[in-house]
């Protein structure tokens, strides 16, 4: 199939964009804290994964930044369930704490959806407990998931007005394709998910406006999955082997891809997200305006007057 060529791509900058979001979200800060209250976000992280390591290294570093206080709660995998579980009830209960993160994966001795659910949904900074959900596909003001949230952001930045638009999300996960869909649908797209038994699914992105690739397959969507000038975010970050020539040949390098093919895909599409420097970013941002989100709204239900 031949694929029109576009003029020229526009890179959309989750880096500066995820600034801006960190800029707006120390200005909430600066006003609580002079109505007295801090911000607090209990960061948890279970095990040795690298990549997980470099996430809560950057989290801290962004709370710190922004005048969130952050509350770091490292472990081993030795930790059992009903000890971590213990810990959640804490800091639940810890006045200080408004907003509770727990690091994905977890190893597997521990039960990942008891763990969600456990926390106070109140304080689910990650959107992820089942009344922050279903609260989203309701279209209530909860507390949404940080990666999506991002995404929308990026995509009202690029597109602005999103009414009308054709969403295709490829990737039904529960972490990024099915938030994600909810928000466009608030945003009054007209959304369509694909996943691994969709029938002809190039064919259906192919009709698509935006599309957000979320499906964890490095490099699957190339130019052919894409409409001429349609709008592309890449949720996907892949560490994959990187050949090494030259005098440094056969050292083992990686590099991170997302799930779309970018050089392909730049050929068609009007903007698309870089991996790295993309949503990746815009996931941290988004975390700590939850954090800030999530101290106002237990302040109204503590029935304590209303912060700005
Ligand atoms: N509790 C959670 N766990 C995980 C989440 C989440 O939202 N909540 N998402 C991912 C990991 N993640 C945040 O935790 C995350 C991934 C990537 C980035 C990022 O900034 N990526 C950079 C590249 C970083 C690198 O060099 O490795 C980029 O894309 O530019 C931020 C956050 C799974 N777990």
């Amino acid at each position: 199939m031949s694929t029109t060529t576009q003029a020229s791509v526009t890179l959309i900058d989750g880096k500066a964009c995820a600034e801006r979001v960190l800029a707006e979200v120390a200005e909430s800060v600066k006003h609580l804290a002079a109505e007295g209250t801090i911000p607090g976000l209990a960061v948890v992280l279970i095990g040795e994964d690298p990549a997980s390591h470099v996430y809560v290294r950057n989290k801290i570093r962004k709370a710190e930044a922004v005048g969130i206080h952050s509350f770091e709660h490292r472990f081993d995998t030795t930790l059992s369930q009903a000890e971590l579980l213990s810990l959640i009830d804490t800091l639940n209960k810890d006045p200080e704490v408004n907003g509770i993160l727990v690091q994905l994966p977890l190893p597997d001795t521990i039960d990942e959806e008891a763990v969600i659910q456990a926390i106070d949904p109140l304080k689910d900074v990650d959107g992820f407990h089942h009344a922050n959900v279903g609260g989203l596909v309701q279209g209530r003001d909860v507390l949404t998931p940080c990666t999506p949230s991002g995404c929308l952001r990026l995509l009202q930045e690029t597109c602005g007005d999103l009414t009308g638009k054709h969403a295709v999300i490829v990737g039904r996960s529960n972490i990024v394709g099915k938030p994600m869909a909810s928000l466009l649908l608030h945003a009054h797209c007209s959304v369509t998910l694909l996943h691994s038994r969709s029938v002809n699914p190039k064919a259906i992105a192919r009709q698509a406006d935006i599309v957000v690739a979320a499906v964890g397959r490095p490099k699957m969507i190339d130019a052919s999955w894409l409409k001429p000038g349609a709008v592309v975010i890449d949720v996907g970050i892949n560490r994959v082997e990187q050949a090494v020539d030259g005098e440094n040949k056969g050292e083992r390098k990686t590099r991170l891809v997302g799930d779309v093919d970018f050089a392909s895909a730049s050929q068609v599409a009007k903007a698309i997200t870089p991996v790295p420097g993309g949503v990746g970013p815009m996931t941290i941002a988004y975390l700590m305006q939850n954090t800030v989100a999530a101290t106002k709204r237990q302040h109204r239900q503590a029935g304590q007057p209303a912060l700005t």
